[in-house]
């Protein structure tokens, strides 16, 4: 099982520090949704994980091996991502010979059968593709490389919601007959929300969170009734954002309820989605924290 680790990353752009001391370790064969609001850092954190730009501090290991100048631990990695690395003038199926010749193998089977299903032409050139298409056959090409850890930046861009759907589906499939581990940057929280086994959150430059959703489930209750009960009830807990319809109001507790306190009867403690935790998380001011 190989390991992917960032250890102490630090990134600005000038005087903007844009990545502060990140460590994180990414674990093969989990699907991986990276979140964070515009300009939290993501492709930042991508392309450095893939040494196409480098950090002021900090490295990035595979099994222990720093990855910089590292072709064979880079050659573990791929990076999808909205910037286009082929030539426009190169047909499909060239860029799939030559990126075979790259990463020392390609499953053209899989490569051919997906372009059937999205109807995309791989003797097409890559110039002519539109925007949604060339999403798409840069997917594809993710999807086919023999890399251990794809990282998959903004994935969708430009896909109708049938091709998105189709995506998620054979992501999933893919996954199952050969397990690797995918880190998929994006904004469509509610759409990877069951794909995803676990969750990295940064936010102003800092991780902000970093479990399984399995975890993370289980500590998103939400708490609604009359407001002072809920507030009484809610006391001393972790309230991370609230709601208020006219005298009906719910918190949003991240972490444990307290077990030695009777639920009011005229409360209901219920749960809340990962797109909640998300905008509750990154809404809170100053939040240098992490959970
Ligand atoms: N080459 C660069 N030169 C200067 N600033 C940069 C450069 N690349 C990124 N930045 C800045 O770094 C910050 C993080 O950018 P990045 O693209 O990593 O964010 P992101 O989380 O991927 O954002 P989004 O979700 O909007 O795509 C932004 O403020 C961006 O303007």
């Amino acid at each position: 099982m190989s390991l992917l680790s960032i250890d102490h990353v630090s990134k600005a752009f000038g005087s903007h520090n844009v990545l502060s001391d990140i460590s994180l370790t990414f674990e093969e064969g989990k699907i991986y949704g990276l979140l964070g609001r515009n300009g939290a850092g993501k492709s930042t954190l991508l392309n450095i994980i893939t040494d196409r730009i480098f950090a002021n501090s900090g490295e990035v290991h595979m099994d222990s091996e720093n990855v910089a100048d590292n072709d064979s631990k880079l050659g573990m990695m791929y990076l999808m991502s909205e910037v286009d690395l082929y030539n426009d003038g190169d047909k499909l199926t060239k860029i799939m010979k030559d990126t075979e010749l790259l990463y020392g193998g390609f499953d053209h089977e899989l490569a051919e059968s997906l372009a059937t299903k999205f109807g995309l032409d791989l003797n097409q050139k890559f110039g002519k593709l539109s925007t949604g298409y060339n999403s798409i056959f840069k997917l594809i090409v993710a999807l086919s490389v023999p890399a251990k850890f794809i990282l998959l930046d903004e994935p969708v861009l430009g896909l109708d919601a049938n091709h998105r759907e189709l995506f998620y589906s054979e992501l999933i499939q893919t996954f199952s007959d050969r397990p690797r581990t995918f880190i998929i940057s994006t904004h469509l929280i509610e759409e990877v929300a069951n794909i995803v086994s676990d969750v990295v959150m940064i936010d102003m430059g800092h991780v902000l969170l970093d479990q399984s959703v399995e975890s993370i489930l289980t500590k998103n209750h939400s708490v609604v009734g009359p407001s002072e009960e809920v507030d009484q009830y809610t006391n001393g807990l972790n309230v991370i954002g609230s709601e208020q319809m006219s005298n009906l109001k719910t918190n949003y507790v991240f972490g444990n309820l307290n077990d030695d306190r009777p639920i009011p009867d005229t409360v209901q403690v219920g749960s809340f989605d990962l797109q909640k935790l998300f905008i509750f998380l990154t809404n809170i001011q100053g939040n240098g924290g992490s959970y």
